[in-house]
């Protein structure tokens, strides 16, 4: 199956595209259904040419009357934005565990050892032969980290410390403060009774050489670093970090100090690379490339990233020249426009064969709707994560719709219920600023207690201050 199939079958929904041999798929049909589908999702804009991916098809009509000018529905759009990342032939190569956090693993996490690998003591006090009292074997303690010593004899003693390695013969370990020392005579005394094989903690307690400590797609997090070093890991397999570029284009975008003159701060050059960091993405370069047609044509036609993010010039202003670049540059487009409020100008475009194009609409969180629309999914598949849940929580506040297309508001999460915030309109980050996430809001609004689907920010801290209710609404 070439690159190009994997991806037509997965915009079919073929959920085996990813493994399925040469053979599963040939002149079938199957291709064209996943260009098809895509197709269906791309909407001609008003005085546009046919789409490249339409005339690629024959220059068939693209989609539905009924969608062509609102553009893909929100739920559509996204998965299949998922399906292509999950169709990409994966990538994989061997980290330090140093550079493995947010890797997903390619290969399960199988223990090299014993875990522990020595029988050890649980607590710091006395190793003891037999029942007591026990003759106090020297002064010496074994520390953790030594090596092995001899056998304890029957009714001896002798101090240990936590960590350290049990000596063959012992039956327990005594907690110092459970025992006492009658220095006369050298004996060890405990002041409560001892079971066999208490505060030992033995050898393979926790896994055994060979057992699979987690599968293949495990993300990996701090604590999997830490069992992987514990179970005698240096590198792991992971899938590789797709390769990201991001065009952040506009000439009216300062990079530093106060707006003046008409111009503004770039707010998505410094909010982009982070975010798609945050999804697992490996952000190769963030560029700023003003109103330059030519240097978009450029970066584009050259890039090595297995996605390309633009921010800006989606729409069809004067000096927004990704549609033209994208046609000039023979790209497919698979979604163009959706019907979300705000960022219904996104587009996912195929470049080549494994290689896309998000373009995000200029104003703020119209881009961040962009990013979690189709960015999002297709970074999760191209990583190798899985998807979680999706989840639904009842909100505590009337939502404002649109009357035809899903809107994404920020909120945070208040007992059990989600708060819409204000502050939400396309041009503004302040809500979601202070959001956990963003809820998915259907055509015709929510009502107190309706139930919405959640989309978390990949960094939700569930904010400990409420944001201010005092805050007007502002839509624009
Ligand atoms: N005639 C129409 N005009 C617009 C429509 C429409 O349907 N018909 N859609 C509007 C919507 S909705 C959006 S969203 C924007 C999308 O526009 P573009 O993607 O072409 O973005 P720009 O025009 O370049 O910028 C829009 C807006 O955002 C500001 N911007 C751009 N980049 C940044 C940045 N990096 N940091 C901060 N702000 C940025 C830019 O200055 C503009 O104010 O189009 C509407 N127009
Ligand atoms: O997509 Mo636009 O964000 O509604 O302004």
């Amino acid at each position: 199956m070439s690159e190009h199939d994997r991806e037509a079958a997965a915009a079919a929904g073929d959920e085996r595209a990813r493994s399925a041999p040469a053979e599963a798929t040939g002149p079938d049909g199957g291709e064209l259904d996943g260009v098809d589908e895509a197709l269906a999702l791309v909407g001609p804009r008003p005085g546009d040419a046919p789409a490249p991916a339409a005339a690629a098809a024959g220059g068939r009509a693209a989609g539905p009357a009924t969608r062509r000018h609102r553009g893909a529905p929100w739920a559509e759009a996204r998965a299949l934005a998922a399906r292509i990342g999950r169709a990409a032939p994966p990538r994989t190569h061997r980290v330090p565990l140093s550079e493995a956090l947010g890797q997903v693993l390619a290969e399960p996490l199988t223990a090299l050892c014993d875990l522990p690998s020595f029988d050890t003591s649980a607590m710091d006090g006395w190793a003891v032969a037999g029942p007591g009292p026990w003759t106090v074997a020297g002064e010496d303690a074994i520390l953790a980290g030594h090596g092995d010593g001899g056998p304890l004899p029957d009714g001896t003693a002798v101090r240990i410390a936590t960590g350290a390695r049990i000596p063959p013969e012992t039956t327990a370990v005594v907690r110092s403060e459970h025992a006492r020392v009658d220095p006369a005579v050298h004996q060890l005394h405990a002041d409560r009774e001892v079971v066999t094989g208490q505060d030992i903690r033995p050898r393979g307690q926790e896994c055994r050489s060979g057992d699979q400590l987690l599968p293949a797609e495990a993300l990996v997090t701090p604590p999997v670093l830490g069992l992987a070093a514990a179970a005698g890991y240096d590198e792991l397999v992971t899938f590789a970090r797709p390769r990201v570029e991001v065009l952040v284009l506009g000439d009216e975008l300062l990079t530093s100090a106060l707006p003046h003159d008409g111009l503004i701060r770039d707010a998505l050059g410094p909010m982009i690379g982070p975010w798609l960091r945050a999804l697992g993405a490996e952000v190769l370069a963030t560029r700023r490339l003003g109103d330059d047609a030519e240097a978009l044509h450029r970066a584009v036609t050259t890039s090595e990233a297995d996605l390309v993010v633009t921010t800006g010039g989606t729409a069809a202003g004067p000096v927004d020249h990704v549609h033209p670049v994208l046609r000039k540059a023979g790209a497919e487009l698979l979604v163009d426009q959706v019907a979300v409020r705000p960022g219904h100008p996104m587009l996912l475009a195929r470049l080549a064969p494994g290689r896309h194009l998000v373009g995000l609409p200029g104003n703020p969180l119209a881009a961040v709707s962009g990013l979690l629309t189709l960015a999002e999914p297709l970074l999760r598949g191209l990583a190798g994560r899985f998807a979680p849940d999706p989840y639904r929580a009842p909100v505590r506040d009337e939502v404002h719709g649109h009357p035809h297309d899903t809107r994404l508001v920020p909120f945070v999460h208040r007992d059990g219920r989600l708060v819409p915030l204000h502050y939400n309109g396309p041009a503004m980050l302040r809500g979601t600023a202070a959001a956990d996430g963003l809820a998915v809001v259907p055509p015709g609004g929510a009502r107190p207690g309706d139930e919405l689907e959640v989309l978390d920010l990949p960094w939700a801290t569930w904010t400990p201050w409420t944001p201010s209710d005092e805050q007007g609404g502002c839509f624009t």
